[in-house]
Protein backbone atom coordinates (compact mmCIF):
# COMPACT_ATOMS: atom_id res chain seq x y z
CA UNK A 1 0.00 0.00 0.00
CA UNK A 2 1.34 3.73 -0.58
CA UNK A 3 -0.23 4.58 2.44
CA UNK A 4 0.94 5.69 6.37
CA UNK A 5 -0.63 6.50 8.94
CA UNK A 6 -4.39 6.55 10.11
CA UNK A 7 -5.10 9.98 12.10
CA UNK A 8 -2.18 11.62 10.40
CA UNK A 9 -2.69 9.97 6.66
CA UNK A 10 0.33 10.05 3.84
CA UNK A 11 -0.30 8.66 0.40
CA UNK A 12 2.99 8.43 -1.47
CA UNK A 13 3.04 8.71 -5.62
CA UNK A 14 5.70 8.55 -7.87
CA UNK A 15 8.17 7.01 -10.05
CA UNK A 16 11.57 7.32 -10.15
CA UNK A 17 11.57 8.47 -13.97
CA UNK A 18 7.54 10.10 -14.26
CA UNK A 19 6.84 13.89 -14.52
CA UNK A 20 6.73 14.30 -10.72
CA UNK A 21 6.78 12.87 -6.85
CA UNK A 22 4.66 13.79 -4.23
CA UNK A 23 1.76 13.09 -1.42
CA UNK A 24 -1.45 13.95 -0.11
CA UNK A 25 -1.98 14.49 3.26
CA UNK A 26 -5.11 13.89 4.99
CA UNK A 27 -5.35 14.80 8.68
CA UNK A 28 -2.94 18.10 8.89
CA UNK A 29 -4.38 19.70 11.75
CA UNK A 30 -5.72 23.71 10.99
CA UNK A 31 -4.54 26.39 11.82
CA UNK A 32 -1.11 25.58 11.78
CA UNK A 33 1.86 28.36 9.57
CA UNK A 34 2.63 26.39 6.63
CA UNK A 35 4.71 27.23 3.69
CA UNK A 36 7.47 25.43 1.65
CA UNK A 37 10.53 27.00 3.72
CA UNK A 38 9.05 24.54 6.65
CA UNK A 39 9.89 21.74 4.03
CA UNK A 40 12.79 22.58 1.41
CA UNK A 41 15.32 22.14 4.42
CA UNK A 42 14.92 18.35 4.92
CA UNK A 43 14.54 17.86 1.45
CA UNK A 44 17.82 19.24 0.53
CA UNK A 45 19.57 17.17 3.05
CA UNK A 46 17.80 14.19 1.35
CA UNK A 47 18.25 15.59 -1.96
CA UNK A 48 20.67 13.38 -4.54
CA UNK A 49 23.80 15.14 -6.20
CA UNK A 50 24.61 16.00 -2.72
CA UNK A 51 27.92 14.98 -2.79
CA UNK A 52 31.09 12.89 -4.13
CA UNK A 53 29.81 9.94 -2.30
CA UNK A 54 25.92 10.28 -3.54
CA UNK A 55 24.51 9.18 -6.52
CA UNK A 56 25.58 12.42 -9.27
CA UNK A 57 21.99 12.51 -10.57
CA UNK A 58 21.94 16.36 -10.43
CA UNK A 59 17.86 17.03 -8.82
CA UNK A 60 17.40 20.10 -7.13
CA UNK A 61 13.51 18.84 -5.20
CA UNK A 62 11.92 22.06 -5.08
CA UNK A 63 8.87 21.24 -3.49
CA UNK A 64 5.62 22.62 -4.59
CA UNK A 65 2.58 22.97 -1.96
CA UNK A 66 -0.53 22.46 -4.38
CA UNK A 67 -3.69 22.23 -1.55
CA UNK A 68 -4.57 22.75 2.06
CA UNK A 69 -3.37 25.69 2.80
CA UNK A 70 -4.06 29.30 2.93
CA UNK A 71 -2.09 32.78 3.09
CA UNK A 72 0.48 30.32 4.76
CA UNK A 73 -2.10 28.75 7.08
CA UNK A 74 -3.25 25.16 7.03
CA UNK A 75 -6.68 24.79 6.50
CA UNK A 76 -7.22 21.34 7.51
CA UNK A 77 -8.02 19.81 4.02
CA UNK A 78 -5.59 17.94 2.18
CA UNK A 79 -2.27 19.34 1.53
CA UNK A 80 -0.71 18.41 -1.87
CA UNK A 81 2.68 17.68 -2.15
CA UNK A 82 5.15 18.02 -5.52
CA UNK A 83 8.18 18.09 -6.65
CA UNK A 84 9.16 17.14 -10.59
CA UNK A 85 11.55 14.64 -11.33
CA UNK A 86 13.83 16.78 -14.08
CA UNK A 87 17.36 14.75 -14.23
CA UNK A 88 16.26 11.44 -15.85
CA UNK A 89 18.23 9.64 -17.92
CA UNK A 90 15.74 6.30 -18.86
CA UNK A 91 18.36 5.48 -22.30
CA UNK A 92 20.32 4.09 -19.15
CA UNK A 93 18.05 1.15 -18.35
CA UNK A 94 17.95 0.26 -22.08
CA UNK A 95 19.51 -1.88 -24.38
CA UNK A 96 20.01 -5.70 -23.79
CA UNK A 97 21.88 -6.02 -20.34
CA UNK A 98 19.95 -3.36 -18.28
CA UNK A 99 16.96 -4.56 -19.67
CA UNK A 100 17.21 -7.83 -19.98
CA UNK A 101 18.65 -9.08 -16.79
CA UNK A 102 17.26 -7.99 -13.07
CA UNK A 103 19.24 -6.71 -11.07
CA UNK A 104 20.79 -9.09 -8.58
CA UNK A 105 19.24 -8.14 -4.67
CA UNK A 106 17.11 -5.08 -6.51
CA UNK A 107 13.21 -5.27 -6.53
CA UNK A 108 13.03 -5.69 -10.76
CA UNK A 109 12.47 -9.11 -10.24
CA UNK A 110 9.71 -9.15 -7.92
CA UNK A 111 8.15 -6.53 -8.76
CA UNK A 112 7.61 -7.77 -12.35
CA UNK A 113 6.68 -11.43 -10.80
CA UNK A 114 4.11 -9.78 -8.78
CA UNK A 115 2.65 -6.99 -10.84
CA UNK A 116 3.69 -8.43 -14.06
CA UNK A 117 4.90 -5.69 -15.79
CA UNK A 118 6.96 -3.23 -14.22
CA UNK A 119 8.35 0.67 -14.98
CA UNK A 120 11.05 0.59 -17.76
CA UNK A 121 13.55 2.60 -16.12
CA UNK A 122 15.35 3.62 -12.69
CA UNK A 123 14.03 1.52 -9.55
CA UNK A 124 10.61 2.69 -10.37
CA UNK A 125 8.16 2.59 -7.66
CA UNK A 126 11.52 1.00 -5.47
CA UNK A 127 13.44 4.00 -6.55
CA UNK A 128 14.29 6.25 -3.14
CA UNK A 129 12.47 9.31 -5.49
CA UNK A 130 9.57 7.81 -3.28
CA UNK A 131 11.54 8.70 0.01
CA UNK A 132 10.91 12.77 -0.93
CA UNK A 133 7.10 12.21 0.00
CA UNK A 134 7.97 10.85 2.79
CA UNK A 135 10.87 13.61 3.95
CA UNK A 136 7.74 16.32 2.73
CA UNK A 137 5.31 15.17 4.66
CA UNK A 138 7.71 14.37 7.41
CA UNK A 139 8.08 17.66 7.84
CA UNK A 140 5.08 19.00 8.42
CA UNK A 141 4.28 16.32 11.35
CA UNK A 142 7.61 17.13 12.63
CA UNK A 143 6.45 21.32 12.96
CA UNK A 144 3.46 20.43 14.74
CA UNK A 145 4.68 18.16 16.79
CA UNK A 146 7.82 20.85 17.66
CA UNK A 147 5.53 23.83 18.16
CA UNK A 148 3.16 21.85 20.69
CA UNK A 149 5.20 19.26 22.58
CA UNK A 150 8.86 20.38 21.64
CA UNK A 151 9.53 17.00 20.32
CA UNK A 152 12.92 16.95 18.73
CA UNK A 153 14.44 14.47 16.29
CA UNK A 154 17.49 13.49 15.06
CA UNK A 155 19.32 10.51 13.27
CA UNK A 156 22.83 10.74 12.60
CA UNK A 157 25.23 7.80 10.59
CA UNK A 158 26.65 5.30 13.23
CA UNK A 159 27.98 3.06 10.86
CA UNK A 160 29.29 2.55 7.44
CA UNK A 161 30.39 -1.04 6.78
CA UNK A 162 32.75 -2.18 9.45
CA UNK A 163 33.46 1.22 10.43
CA UNK A 164 31.18 1.78 13.81
CA UNK A 165 30.40 5.17 15.63
CA UNK A 166 30.41 3.17 19.48
CA UNK A 167 32.29 -0.20 18.51
CA UNK A 168 31.03 -2.97 20.66
CA UNK A 169 33.92 -3.40 23.94
CA UNK A 170 33.60 -5.47 26.77
CA UNK A 171 32.82 -2.57 29.18
CA UNK A 172 29.64 -1.20 26.54
CA UNK A 173 28.91 -4.26 23.98
CA UNK A 174 26.07 -1.85 23.23
CA UNK A 175 25.83 1.45 23.34
CA UNK A 176 22.83 2.05 25.37
CA UNK A 177 24.89 1.46 28.39
CA UNK A 178 28.28 4.09 27.06
CA UNK A 179 27.84 7.48 28.82
CA UNK A 180 29.04 9.24 25.98
CA UNK A 181 26.45 7.54 23.50
CA UNK A 182 23.90 8.63 25.57
CA UNK A 183 25.19 12.25 26.20
CA UNK A 184 25.35 12.43 22.46
CA UNK A 185 21.61 11.47 22.45
CA UNK A 186 20.55 14.17 25.25
CA UNK A 187 22.36 16.92 23.15
CA UNK A 188 22.78 16.37 19.23
CA UNK A 189 21.45 18.72 16.82
CA UNK A 190 21.03 18.88 13.25
CA UNK A 191 23.13 21.26 12.54
CA UNK A 192 25.65 19.61 14.48
CA UNK A 193 25.27 16.15 12.22
CA UNK A 194 25.71 18.75 9.62
CA UNK A 195 28.57 20.07 10.77
CA UNK A 196 31.16 20.47 7.80
CA UNK A 197 33.64 18.31 10.01
CA UNK A 198 30.89 15.50 9.92
CA UNK A 199 29.45 15.98 5.77
CA UNK A 200 29.34 14.14 4.06
CA UNK A 201 28.55 11.20 5.87
CA UNK A 202 26.84 12.69 8.73
CA UNK A 203 28.60 10.94 11.44
CA UNK A 204 28.91 13.52 14.67
CA UNK A 205 33.11 12.38 14.97
CA UNK A 206 35.39 13.71 12.79
CA UNK A 207 37.83 11.10 13.55
CA UNK A 208 34.87 8.14 12.53
CA UNK A 209 33.20 10.38 9.89
CA UNK A 210 36.90 10.18 8.09
CA UNK A 211 36.91 6.55 8.08
CA UNK A 212 33.44 6.47 7.09
CA UNK A 213 33.71 8.99 4.30
CA UNK A 214 36.95 6.51 2.96
CA UNK A 215 35.26 3.47 3.04
CA UNK A 216 32.67 4.37 0.68
CA UNK A 217 34.80 6.51 -1.84
CA UNK A 218 36.87 3.02 -1.86
CA UNK A 219 33.83 1.07 -2.26
CA UNK A 220 32.59 3.41 -5.07
CA UNK A 221 35.92 3.85 -6.94
CA UNK A 222 35.75 -0.31 -7.09
CA UNK A 223 32.17 0.09 -8.65
CA UNK A 224 30.59 -1.66 -5.48
CA UNK A 225 28.71 -0.43 -2.62
CA UNK A 226 28.43 -0.56 1.72
CA UNK A 227 25.86 -0.52 3.81
CA UNK A 228 25.44 1.21 7.04
CA UNK A 229 23.12 2.35 9.91
CA UNK A 230 21.53 5.73 11.20
CA UNK A 231 20.41 6.15 14.67
CA UNK A 232 17.89 8.63 15.48
CA UNK A 233 16.82 10.31 18.45
CA UNK A 234 13.75 11.61 19.74
CA UNK A 235 13.34 13.75 22.73
CA UNK A 236 10.26 15.27 24.73
CA UNK A 237 7.89 12.41 23.41
CA UNK A 238 4.74 13.00 25.36
CA UNK A 239 4.55 9.61 27.66
CA UNK A 240 1.72 7.18 26.54
CA UNK A 241 1.67 7.41 22.79
CA UNK A 242 1.58 4.21 21.31
CA UNK A 243 -0.97 1.73 20.94
CA UNK A 244 -0.97 -1.90 22.19
CA UNK A 245 -1.21 -4.59 21.01
CA UNK A 246 -0.73 -3.71 17.54
CA UNK A 247 0.48 -0.75 17.13
CA UNK A 248 2.90 -0.40 19.78
CA UNK A 249 5.21 2.60 19.38
CA UNK A 250 8.27 0.24 18.62
CA UNK A 251 6.03 -1.76 16.00
CA UNK A 252 4.77 1.65 14.17
CA UNK A 253 8.50 2.61 14.19
CA UNK A 254 9.77 -0.41 12.85
CA UNK A 255 7.21 -0.42 10.11
CA UNK A 256 7.71 2.92 9.38
CA UNK A 257 11.82 2.44 9.13
CA UNK A 258 11.51 -1.11 7.35
CA UNK A 259 9.35 0.74 4.64
CA UNK A 260 12.67 2.81 3.75
CA UNK A 261 14.22 1.03 0.73
CA UNK A 262 17.25 -0.61 1.03
CA UNK A 263 16.74 -1.06 4.87
CA UNK A 264 17.18 -4.83 6.21
CA UNK A 265 17.42 -3.82 10.60
CA UNK A 266 15.65 -2.23 13.42
CA UNK A 267 16.49 -2.11 16.99
CA UNK A 268 14.91 -0.21 19.63
CA UNK A 269 17.28 0.80 22.70
CA UNK A 270 19.64 -1.96 24.22
CA UNK A 271 18.33 -3.95 20.94
CA UNK A 272 20.27 -6.96 20.02
CA UNK A 273 22.81 -6.62 22.46
CA UNK A 274 20.57 -6.22 25.47
CA UNK A 275 19.40 -9.71 24.74
CA UNK A 276 23.08 -10.93 25.43
CA UNK A 277 22.73 -9.89 29.20
CA UNK A 278 20.78 -10.49 32.06
CA UNK A 279 17.67 -8.46 33.31
CA UNK A 280 19.53 -7.59 36.46
CA UNK A 281 21.75 -5.87 33.78
CA UNK A 282 19.08 -5.11 31.46
CA UNK A 283 15.94 -3.34 33.95
CA UNK A 284 15.38 0.14 34.13
CA UNK A 285 15.09 1.22 37.61
CA UNK A 286 12.31 3.76 38.07
CA UNK A 287 12.82 6.96 40.10
CA UNK A 288 10.88 9.16 41.57
CA UNK A 289 10.05 12.46 38.75
CA UNK A 290 7.56 14.39 41.03
CA UNK A 291 7.40 18.10 39.14
CA UNK A 292 8.39 21.12 40.50
CA UNK A 293 5.05 23.26 39.85
CA UNK A 294 6.72 27.01 38.54
CA UNK A 295 5.61 28.27 41.46
CA UNK A 296 7.19 26.82 43.80
CA UNK A 297 10.58 26.77 41.99
CA UNK A 298 10.66 29.84 42.21
CA UNK A 299 12.13 30.76 38.68
CA UNK A 300 10.90 30.57 35.57
CA UNK A 301 10.90 28.47 33.23
CA UNK A 302 13.90 28.11 30.75
CA UNK A 303 12.95 29.34 27.32
CA UNK A 304 14.71 26.23 25.99
CA UNK A 305 12.26 24.07 28.33
CA UNK A 306 9.31 22.01 25.81
CA UNK A 307 6.23 24.01 26.13
CA UNK A 308 3.71 22.94 28.76
CA UNK A 309 1.03 20.38 26.66
CA UNK A 310 -1.67 21.21 25.10
CA UNK A 311 -4.59 19.52 27.40
CA UNK A 312 -7.77 21.12 26.31
CA UNK A 313 -8.03 22.87 29.33
CA UNK A 314 -8.17 19.40 31.68
CA UNK A 315 -5.52 19.40 34.36
CA UNK A 316 -1.97 18.00 32.80
CA UNK A 317 -1.00 14.41 34.12
CA UNK A 318 1.98 14.72 35.91
CA UNK A 319 5.10 11.92 35.23
CA UNK A 320 5.28 10.60 38.35
CA UNK A 321 8.20 8.21 37.84
CA UNK A 322 11.36 8.26 35.36
CA UNK A 323 13.83 5.47 34.82
CA UNK A 324 17.88 5.91 35.90
CA UNK A 325 18.71 4.03 32.86
CA UNK A 326 17.37 3.57 29.48
CA UNK A 327 18.03 0.37 27.78
CA UNK A 328 14.12 0.04 26.79
CA UNK A 329 14.89 3.26 24.39
CA UNK A 330 11.99 5.25 26.09
CA UNK A 331 9.52 2.37 25.52
CA UNK A 332 7.73 -0.19 28.08
CA UNK A 333 4.42 -2.48 27.05
CA UNK A 334 5.23 -0.66 23.59
CA UNK A 335 4.10 2.90 25.28
CA UNK A 336 6.27 5.44 25.47
CA UNK A 337 7.33 6.27 29.50
CA UNK A 338 8.90 9.86 28.36
CA UNK A 339 12.63 8.99 28.25
CA UNK A 340 14.31 9.59 24.74
CA UNK A 341 13.16 7.06 22.00
CA UNK A 342 16.25 5.93 20.48
CA UNK A 343 16.48 3.19 17.54
CA UNK A 344 18.99 2.14 14.93
CA UNK A 345 18.29 1.38 11.19
CA UNK A 346 20.52 -1.04 9.02
CA UNK A 347 20.93 -0.63 5.05
CA UNK A 348 22.23 -3.01 3.06
CA UNK A 349 24.42 -2.15 0.42
CA UNK A 350 22.92 -0.36 -2.42
CA UNK A 351 21.79 -3.64 -5.10
CA UNK A 352 23.22 -1.63 -8.04
CA UNK A 353 26.70 -1.47 -8.72
CA UNK A 354 28.65 -0.85 -12.24
CA UNK A 355 30.40 -4.19 -11.36
CA UNK A 356 30.29 -7.29 -13.09
CA UNK A 357 28.30 -9.81 -11.48
CA UNK A 358 27.10 -13.39 -12.93
CA UNK A 359 23.31 -13.84 -13.12
CA UNK A 360 20.58 -15.07 -15.26
CA UNK A 361 18.75 -12.80 -17.38
CA UNK A 362 14.39 -12.82 -16.92
CA UNK A 363 14.75 -15.95 -19.41
CA UNK A 364 16.69 -17.65 -17.16
CA UNK A 365 19.81 -17.55 -19.69
CA UNK A 366 23.38 -17.09 -17.58
CA UNK A 367 25.32 -13.62 -18.32
CA UNK A 368 27.55 -10.74 -17.29
CA UNK A 369 25.40 -7.69 -15.33
CA UNK A 370 27.28 -4.27 -15.35
CA UNK A 371 24.63 -1.96 -14.13
CA UNK A 372 24.72 1.52 -15.77
CA UNK A 373 23.73 4.71 -14.30
CA UNK A 374 24.15 6.88 -11.41
CA UNK A 375 24.11 4.92 -8.31
CA UNK A 376 24.80 5.38 -4.29
CA UNK A 377 27.62 3.75 -3.35
CA UNK A 378 25.92 4.14 0.06
CA UNK A 379 22.71 5.29 1.51
CA UNK A 380 23.06 6.49 4.58
CA UNK A 381 24.38 9.64 4.53
CA UNK A 382 21.04 10.55 2.69
CA UNK A 383 18.65 8.20 4.80
CA UNK A 384 19.13 10.47 7.80
CA UNK A 385 16.55 12.35 6.51
CA UNK A 386 14.54 10.01 5.95
CA UNK A 387 14.54 8.45 9.38
CA UNK A 388 13.87 11.13 10.60
CA UNK A 389 10.58 11.96 8.73
CA UNK A 390 9.40 8.66 9.52
CA UNK A 391 9.98 8.83 12.93
CA UNK A 392 7.82 11.87 12.63
CA UNK A 393 5.25 10.48 10.72
CA UNK A 394 4.63 7.80 13.24
CA UNK A 395 5.07 9.97 16.12
CA UNK A 396 2.85 12.24 14.92
CA UNK A 397 -0.40 9.43 14.18
CA UNK A 398 0.40 8.15 17.76
CA UNK A 399 -0.20 11.71 19.49
CA UNK A 400 -3.51 12.14 17.72
CA UNK A 401 -4.65 9.05 18.27
CA UNK A 402 -3.34 9.22 21.99
CA UNK A 403 -5.15 13.05 22.15
CA UNK A 404 -8.48 11.80 21.06
CA UNK A 405 -8.55 9.11 23.66
CA UNK A 406 -7.05 11.81 26.15
CA UNK A 407 -10.22 14.70 25.23
CA UNK A 408 -12.74 11.79 25.49
CA UNK A 409 -11.36 10.83 28.55
CA UNK A 410 -11.43 14.30 30.03
CA UNK A 411 -14.57 15.47 28.79
CA UNK A 412 -16.14 12.32 31.00
CA UNK A 413 -14.32 13.76 34.07
CA UNK A 414 -16.97 14.72 36.44
CA UNK A 415 -19.38 12.84 34.89
CA UNK A 416 -19.40 9.42 36.95
C1 LIG B 1 17.48 9.91 -7.70
C2 LIG B 1 17.48 9.32 -6.53
O1 LIG B 1 17.94 8.07 -6.32
C3 LIG B 1 17.92 7.15 -7.37
C4 LIG B 1 17.51 5.82 -6.82
C5 LIG B 1 17.61 4.76 -7.84
C6 LIG B 1 16.95 3.50 -7.54
O2 LIG B 1 16.91 2.62 -8.41
O3 LIG B 1 16.44 3.34 -6.42
C7 LIG B 1 18.32 4.93 -9.01
C8 LIG B 1 19.02 6.17 -9.32
O4 LIG B 1 18.26 7.02 -10.13
P1 LIG B 1 17.78 6.65 -11.61
O5 LIG B 1 16.43 6.08 -11.43
O6 LIG B 1 17.75 7.99 -12.32
O7 LIG B 1 18.75 5.70 -12.22
C9 LIG B 1 19.25 6.98 -8.06
O8 LIG B 1 19.90 8.17 -8.36
C10 LIG B 1 16.94 9.99 -5.33
O9 LIG B 1 16.99 9.38 -4.25
O10 LIG B 1 16.45 11.11 -5.45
Amino acid sequence: MSTFGRAFRVTTYGESHCPSVGCIIDGCPPGMKLTEADIQPQLTRRRPGQSALTTPRDEKDRVQIQSGTESGITLGTPIGLMVKNEDQRPHDYKGDTMAGFPRPSHADYTYQEKYGVRASSGGGRSSARETIARVASGAIAEKYLSLVHGVEIVAFVSSVGNEELFPPTSTHPTPSTNPIFLKLLDTITREEVDHPDYLPVRCPNKEAATRMSDKIAEFRDKKDSIGGTVTCVIRNCPVGIGEPCFDKIEACLAQGMLSIPATKGFEIGSGFGGCAVPGSLNNDAFVSSVPVAPSQSGVDASPDAPPEPITNGAKPRSNRLKTKTNNSGGVQGGISNGAHIYFRVGFKPPATIGQAQNTVDFEGKEGVLEAKGRHDPCVVPRAVAIVEAMAALVVMDAVMTQSSRQSMRDALQDRG
